[in-house]
């Protein structure tokens, strides 16, 4: 019992902090954006609302000079009103429209901090977490109202200077009055009960709120419409979003319906004290122990307080929202890992995410080896680890192919080499650098990438590439050196405006490209960065024809001259600094590497060169073979030669059927046809 109470008081003054941090932080905004305006709204509008309270005073004077044939004190009186009358009018008037500039910049100022704190934490591990994800949610949801915070805060502010002035003026008149603001505490305590159910509700539905949105995007976005006519999606899509919205309003307006028996209960106990109290002061007045004055006074503070009490009724449940989307926004910045609003790196960023301080750019060796100890990966809300551990040497200038079946752990390992998520446990070096020691904003600006999921950046197509350099962004020679090395200057060739084509569908004047060419943009992108110490491609032949395949690897493989794994002393290198890591599915990609690498299950079952791994006649051997198999018109069958101890078809030419580049040479060469087995012995031998 006493447990229960103790913590139901934290709790409450957990919120009274919530609120109060709310509250500074939208003043701070206010001011911060623009000072004068800021200090304008927040004192002169509420002062306006004192001085409101003038007018009953002036017209008191009237009627009482009146009465009294005291004409200097009838003039006095009219003067007052008719000076705060037209103050209040034009004051009123210049406020509105201050405030209403000052609401929009706010609301800027929140939507670039918002974009600051999901885009600029150094890791990407938010995006995993089902609580951020699920807090972001309400966020965006709630985003527009930020800049309208700043209006109920200050339109509350407005009304309490009219209800305390209205009020003080009126306890002249009955001191008993002065209890009334304490029968507000019930409507108080109604309201905030109400706004915390409501927010439990709506933190309870977000993920239904993101399925929505999800359905919402399918049905309205030009990528999946292909499918979604094909598969006759259209009403199942609606009925999902539908439920979803089911699912996560019903509970929303359940606690809504719940707290508002509640709060019209306080405003039932506050309405009656109020007129009870106005009630006595009448009657005293009409009494006789007040001048006719006093009695207009009186009739029109009381109408005043009983409109500032009907309009605080909506604005303070405004307020109470208001605050808590600022509430929920400041849960994202006190998120573990995040960035600062103002978009700088917070005290964690560094690449392995464990919060030790940055060195200096000088101790970030310019090239070197990368060894991965005993790293081990654990997404959010995972209990086994996607990867590890793993113990992995790269060697300088080394081309490493990452091979293994779907959700081996490769991208995972690829996310971790590029610093874009800190290891659970281990460590990765670089030049003998441990990376958690460097910032990772450090480390990513010496690697360059193309993802699997490669961004489709619908701009002018030299910004597409040259955003892969943000420096060299305005230099189209730099652009076209970048297209030209990755074999992608095909893609721009063929725009009507060339490099200054504006690209996308949903664009005016936009020209889509087809999948491959967007992934020769992202090639080229990749290779804006000039001295890279690390290139990681994955997948990066997917959407690729057979001879554009054959051009990268020519490009990012077959240029390398054979590196050791260090094994015999050297360090493996062969004079170019830069390793580059590729994961594939293709094996005519991976073959050429000088280390490839099998992941399974996220640990390395295999390691070696091609040769070595076909002869051993593991998995790399069995997923190789099978491959080329795919690549045959005959089946698999019978077993693997026992030289190469795959399981090799007859009629199979494994080498020549999984490389790209030869297929696409020998169509050229009008020699599509089938490739005999008599060339095996051929393939085999040449490893
Ligand atoms: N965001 C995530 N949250 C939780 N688990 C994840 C997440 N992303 C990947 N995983 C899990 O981690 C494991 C490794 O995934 P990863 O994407 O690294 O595999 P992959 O080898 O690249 O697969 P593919 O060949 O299909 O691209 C999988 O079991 C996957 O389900």
């Amino acid at each position: 019992m006493r447990k229960n109470v103790v913590r139901k008081n934290v709790a409450r003054k957990n919120i009274v902090r919530k609120n109060l941090a709310a509250v500074r932080l939208l003043i701070g905004t206010a001011i911060k954006v623009d000072r004068r305006r800021g200090l304008l709204v927040l004192i002169l509008s509420p002062l306006l609302n004192v001085v409101a309270a003038l007018q009953a005073v002036g017209l008191q004077w009237m009627v009482d000079g009146a009465v009294s044939h005291d004409r200097a004190q009838t003039v006095w009186g009219g003067l007052l009103l008719l000076i705060v009358t037209v103050l209040i009018h034009q004051a009123t008037a210049v406020a509105t429209d201050i405030r209403m500039v000052l609401q929009h910049r706010v609301g800027l100022e929140f939507d670039r901090r918002l974009m600051n704190l999901c885009s600029t934490p150094p890791h990407i591990g938010h995006y995993q977490d089902p609580k951020f994800l699920d807090t972001a949610e309400v966020v965006r949801q709630r985003r527009g109202e930020f800049g309208s915070a700043l209006a109920a805060f200050v339109e509350n502010a407005n009304l309490f200077a009219r209800f305390a002035a209205a009020l003080v003026l009126l306890i002249t008149a009955s001191p008993l009055l002065a209890l009334l603001p304490l029968t507000v505490l019930p409507l108080a305590a109604a309201n905030r009960w109400q706004a915390r159910l409501v927010t439990a509700a709506e933190g309870a539905g977000a993920e239904a709120d993101r399925r929505r949105r999800a359905l919402f995007s399918l049905a309205t976005d030009p990528a999946p419409a292909r499918e979604v006519r094909l598969y006759r999606l259209a009403d199942e899509i609606a009925a999902r979003h539908r439920d979803a919205f089911a699912a996560a309003s019903g509970p929303r307006e359940a606690a809504r319906a719940k707290g508002a028996i509640a709060v019209a209960v306080g405003w039932l106990f506050f309405g009656s004290a109020l007129i009870g109290g106005l009630y006595v002061v009448s009657r005293s007045v009409i009494h006789g122990s007040g001048s006719a004055g006093q009695a207009v006074l009186v009739l029109l503070l009381s109408t005043r307080l009983v409109g500032a009490t009907t309009g605080l009724g909506w604005l303070l449940g405004w307020l109470r929202r208001s605050l808590d989307t600022v509430g929920l926004y400041l849960r994202l910045v006190d998120y573990p890992h995040s960035g600062r609003p103002d978009g700088t790196a917070g005290a964690d960023g560094t690449a392995g995410g464990n919060g030790v301080r940055a060195v200096d750019d000088a101790r970030l060796p310019s090239g070197g080896e990368l060894v991965l100890e005993g790293v081990t990966f654990t997404y959010p809300g995972r209990t086994v680890p996607a990867l590890g551990p793993v113990d992995l040497r790269l060697p300088r200038g080394a081309t490493v192919a990452i091979v293994g079946d779907n959700g081996a752990g490769k991208s995972t390992l690829v996310a971790l080499l590029a610093g874009l998520q800190p290891v659970s446990a281990g460590r990765i070096t670089f030049g003998g650098q441990d990376l958690s020691e460097v910032p990772a904003e450090q480390w990513r600006g010496r690697v360059t990438a193309c993802f699997q999921d490669f961004c489709r950046f619908e701009l002018l197509a030299r910004e597409a590439v040259g955003l892969g350099n943000l420096g060299a962004l305005d230099d189209p020679a730099a652009v076209r050196a970048a297209l030209e090395s990755a074999g992608a200057a095909d893609v721009v060739a063929g725009l009507t405006k060339g490099l200054d084509t504006q690209l996308g569908r949903t664009m005016p004047d936009g020209t889509d490209l087809s999948a491959g060419q967007w992934q020769k943009l992202a090639l080229a992108r990749a290779r804006m960065r000039t001295e890279p110490a690390l290139v990681l491609l994955d997948e990066p032949a997917a959407s690729l024809d057979p001879g554009s395949e054959a051009e990268l690897l020519r490009r990012y493989l077959r240029g390398n001259a054979s590196v050791s794994d260090g094994s015999d002393g050297s360090d493996g290198s062969d004079g170019s600094d830069t390793i580059t890591v590729i994961v594939s599915h293709r094996f005519s990609t991976v073959r050429d590497a000088d280390l490839i690498v099998v992941l399974d299950g996220g640990r390395i079952i295999e390691r070696g060169t091609h040769t070595e791994l076909f002869a051993r006649g593991g998995r790399y051997a069995d997923m190789y073979t099978l491959h080329a198999a795919a690549y045959t018109t005959g089946p698999v069958v019978g077993s693997a030669p026992a030289e190469n101890g795959g399981k090799v078809a007859p009629r199979v030419h494994a080498e020549l059927a999984v490389d790209a580049g030869e297929v696409a040479l020998h169509r050229a060469n009008g020699q599509g046809e089938p490739v005999g087995d008599g060339a095996v012995g051929q393939a085999a031998g040449g490893q």
